[in-house]
């Protein structure tokens, strides 16, 4: 997929400015999104990415920011059930969403049932409804360029092995264009049974940051950044107004 706008890239001293950088730029996008139309769609992942949104919690972010106005989802979701240590929403939920007023119905989880029940297929065609809904509601629109819903903001992460989401490397999920949700069940993170955002739905969000910190993670940052190597599924990573990585200086180190 062809790189809709220039990627950019800052380099913090450490995690806590990193963080601070985060919630600034969130706290921005979402003034601006909820002036401009009343609401601001925000999706998170899972990983070390919800730590690191610690900064939103607090002062001055927690009392200005209109979060009554969020609507929230992830870009990649564990088939499990919503209390299980592995679940990305019970860990955005006690690190982060408990501690901020969003209304419940403005958070959109996995469905509780279906993750339980362990079938990956449904959980993401049953999100994708999900969406399809919000769409008829008018609270995601569809973007004109590429006809795939656009989200406002994604807080992305990267793995050592350059994934984002639930895309992996040497993986087929990175090729799906037929679906907005799709799954997989051998992923090599456990744990296996996952669902994902497609890539197109991923690249047409209007914003999108992408956060990266340690050295585990170096050499993928590496090899996106100065040898463009599409083998891995971050180096495809776009935005329809703008894509940012945060790095810091361990995840750095190789460029
Ligand atoms: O469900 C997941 O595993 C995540 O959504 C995943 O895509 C994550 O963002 C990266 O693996 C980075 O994870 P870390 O921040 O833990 O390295």
């Amino acid at each position: 997929m062809a790189t809709c706008t220039q990627r950019k890239m800052i380099v913090f001293p450490s995690k806590n400015e990193l963080s601070e950088a985060m919630a600034e730029y969130t706290a921005n996008l979402s003034a601006k999104f909820c002036k401009e139309k009343g609401l601001f769609t925000v999706v998170l992942s899972g990983g070390d990415l919800i730590d690191w949104l610690c900064k939103l919690v607090q002062p001055p972010y927690l009392n200005s920011i209109e979060w009554s106005k969020w609507h929230v989802f992830w870009v990649d979701e564990r088939v499990c059930s919503w209390d299980d240590p592995d679940s990305n929403y019970k860990l955005a939920m006690d690190g982060f969403l408990s501690k901020v007023p969003i209304p419940n119905k403005n958070i959109y989880a996995i469905d509780k049932h279906y993750a339980v029940d362990g079938n990956a297929e449904h959980c993401a065609a049953v999100y994708q409804e999900c969406l399809e809904n919000l769409v008829k509601e008018s609270i995601i629109p569809i973007c004109s360029k590429t006809q795939y819903p656009q989200f406002d903001l994604q807080l992305l992460g990267m793995g050592p092995d350059g994934h984002m989401a639930s895309l992996f490397p040497g993986h087929p999920q990175i090729n799906v264009r037929d679906k907005w949700v799709t799954h997989i069940t051998d992923s090599p993170k456990p744990p296996p049974r996952r669902i994902t955002f497609t890539l197109p739905v991923i690249n047409s969000a209007s914003y999108n940051l992408m956060a990266v910190c340690d050295k585990e993670q170096a050499h993928a940052v590496a090899e996106i950044m100065k040898h463009n190597n599409m083998s891995l599924p971050s180096a495809h990573l776009s935005a329809q107004v703008e894509t940012v990585w945060y790095l810091d200086q361990a995840a750095a180190s190789m460029l």
